[in-house]
């Protein structure tokens, strides 16, 4: 699982499509980075900036990561993947923080998958996932 940080400024909530189906996955994270528009300014990113996600310095670590073919997910995409952490989702908890059941979808695609989604204690404002074993 690869961890990120991400500010307070999290705001976002989203329902979840209706259109969910279980997926086995070969590879957790395996969506390639290459869903990332190459094409983005700097200008363009920080004018649109809201959080850490969102800005260049985050733009550039993406792509740079292109050659791992893992896609990197946002925490707003998580968080929205888990209705905003909802304890009703709740799966589990370790060490470090709570595990939750979520969805999210794949880029140009209707496909959805199931994953675990661990949210880490530390200011509680990272993230990250794995395919959710039943
Ligand atoms: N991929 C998964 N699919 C389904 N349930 C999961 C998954 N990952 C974790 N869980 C659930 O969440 C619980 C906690 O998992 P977690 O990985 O946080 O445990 P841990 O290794 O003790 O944690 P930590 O690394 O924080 O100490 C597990 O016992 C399990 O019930």
């Amino acid at each position: 699982m690869k961890c990120f940080y991400f500010t307070k400024d999290e705001e976002e909530g989203g329902t979840l499509s209706s259109r969910e189906s279980k997926v086995s996955w070969v590879r957790s994270l395996s969506v390639a980075s290459s869903s990332v528009d190459t094409r983005k300014s700097r200008s363009d990113l920080d004018s649109e900036s809201r959080d850490f996600t969102e800005t260049f310095e985050f733009y550039e670590f993406l792509t740079q990561r292109r050659a791992n073919d893992l896609r990197v997910f946002s925490f707003s995409e998580l968080k929205m993947a888990t209705k905003s952490f909802s304890r009703g989702l709740m799966i589990g908890e370790g060490g470090f923080g709570c595990v939750y059941r979520g969805v999210v979808g794949a880029p140009c695609s209707d496909l959805k998958m199931e994953v675990a989604v661990k949210r880490l204690n530390r200011h509680g404002f990272q993230a990250c996932f794995s395919s959710l074993i039943l």
